[in-house]
């Protein structure tokens, strides 16, 4: 860190120091939460997820606080009476004179189990204060930098510093499955509680690799699709039914096999020609990012990688669409050998789309496939392909006062200047807020690329988590300085 920090940077970052065992007991507080939203039993965790993440907004003296309902859950879905879980609306500072922030996050978390090889509970917090690393589901996606915005405000006010912005709060509890209700929420309050809005910043992705800090202005969308395969009444015993009924299982495997190749290629007719051509600015752009396939194969424990230069990688990463085999709802998926014929299978896949892909268009495409791929099989079963949920992909200018903030931050907790990068993954509501808000949108990532959210043993490295604090305040400072909005 340079010897000109400012007075008020150094209380700060004093401060955010000393709290850090305060900060991770929140964290692990609220990991101990298991708020899956895909999972509609945990449902009532979500909500009491919600609940706790009040308590410490009353206590750190945000007002206004509210609990938004989204009302029930749309079909598909078993229980049709389920309420979506709550966005979470606060506000901290209500000064006209002072720029308002929008910060953004979400609660819900990804399905986690011990059996899936984590070498812990995954919702037990685990503070490795040798390895630096704080493990857990959500310690990176998304309850650890979610929490930082409320340690930014706390480290505030026991340093005695004048909080520099108004700052809005708006979490959710569906954004691993779609954010569902979300939009509308935002439709209805961009001229209500967010009307005063100058910026929204997220911070929900990861750094490229380990070392480098990044700032990220592009995400690719996700299409959620599955494929529901029913056959007899229940389910049957192989050696009385097998080779004398049609599996659903068979048929199955047979039409998601006809979706994408070995080499990731997607066999969708039509797919590709969405996807906006390459020009010669943008292919200039991936020769100063710092990665490396060796970067990659670390973050995947493996060897697979598809492709072994940095540019394609990336380009495959953030600017082509991927279509990902996720799971068969159904299916024997248990240990030894059990010989059952599932009567009904759920296949379910994903494809992460890209500019110019047109949503509804690529809906129409892959239900089309699907049924003609098992009208092929002449099987007696029934097929049914259908969109689960999406979200659009984003991409911004990444030169405004905003990323001009937080690179100014980065430098002064980083002490380097970061890349500027795109993500492979999704987060739905990016794009509805920048034009619903009409403002701009930063994604300011805490956490490293090797992290593995959405894995096993999820984590955050301690120092991502408290310089990721300092880097949240300090961009909030710079953005309340800058002349521009
Ligand atoms: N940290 C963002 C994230 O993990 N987003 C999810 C969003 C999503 C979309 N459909 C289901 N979940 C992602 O998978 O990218
Ligand atoms: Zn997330
Ligand atoms: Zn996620």
């Amino acid at each position: 860190m340079s010897a000109q920090i400012p007075t008020k940077f150094e209380q700060l970052f004093k401060k955010v120091d000393e709290l850090k065992p305060q900060f991770i007991d929140v964290v692990a507080q609220a990991v101990a939460i298991p708020a899956v939203s895909s999972d509609e039993t945990l449902r009532p965790q979500v909500v009491k997820k919600a609940h706790f993440l009040v308590q410490q907004l009353e206590s750190l003296g945000f007002t206004d606080i509210q609990l938004k309902p989204l009302g029930l859950q749309p079909p598909p879905v078993s229980n049709p009476n389920l309420e979506l879980p709550p966005v979470i609306l606060s506000r901290y500072g209500n000064d006209p004179q002072k720029k308002t922030v929008l910060v953004y996050g979400h609660y819900d978390v990804q399905p986690a189990f011990k059996e899936d090889g984590w070498d812990s509970e995954p919702f037990e917090l685990v503070v490795d204060e040798e390895k630096g690393l704080l493990k857990g589901r959500g310690a990176t996606d998304d309850t650890g930098p979610l929490t930082g915005w409320l340690h930014v405000v706390r480290a505030h006010k026991e340093a005695g510093v004048e909080f520099p912005v108004n700052l809005i709060t708006c979490f959710e509890g569906m954004e691993e499955s779609g954010s569902l209700g979300l939009e509308e929420l935002i439709a209805k309050e961009a001229n209500g509680y967010f009307k005063d809005v100058d910026a929204v910043c997220i911070s929900d992705n990861y750094w490229l690799g380990t070392k480098k800090p990044v700032l990220t202005y592009g995400l690719r969308g996700c299409n959620y699709y599955q494929v529901t395969i029913e056959g007899p009444q229940a389910d049957l015993h192989s050696g009385v039914f097998g080779g004398i009924i049609a599996e659903p299982m068979i048929d199955l495997v047979k039409v998601m096999s006809t979706l994408v190749d070995s080499d990731g290629k997607i066999l969708i007719k039509g797919v590709d020609e969405m996807v906006a051509p390459m020009t010669e600015k943008e292919r200039k752009l991936y020769d100063n990012i710092d990665f490396s396939l060796d970067e990659l194969n670390k973050a995947s424990g493996s060897n697979t990688a598809l492709y072994t230069k940095k540019e394609d990688i990336l380009m495959h990463r953030w600017r082509y669409p991927s279509l990902s085999l996720h799971g068969v709802e159904g299916a024997f998926s248990g240990q030894g050998a059990k010989t059952v014929i599932p009567a009904k299978v759920i296949g379910k896949f994903s494809i992460r789309t890209v500019p110019d892909m047109d949503s509804a268009k690529l809906d129409e495409l892959v239900i089309e496939h699907c049924e003609k791929a098992f009208a092929k099989l002449n099987s007696p079963n029934k097929c049914k392909a259908e969109l689960i949920h999406d979200g659009a992909y984003w991409i911004s200018d990444p030169h405004n006062a905003q990323f001009t903030a937080a690179s100014k931050a980065t430098r002064l907790v980083y002490g380097v200047e970061p890349d500027l990068t795109r993500e492979g993954g999704s987060i739905p509501i990016t794009v509805t807020f920048q034009d619903q808000l009409k403002t701009s949108v930063l994604l300011l990532p805490m956490g490293r690329g090797d992290d593995g959210a959405h894995s096993i043993n999820e984590k955050l490295d301690i120092s991502n988590f408290i310089n990721g604090i300092k880097l949240m305040a300090a961009y909030l400072h710079y953005y309340a300085e800058s002349k521009e909005i």
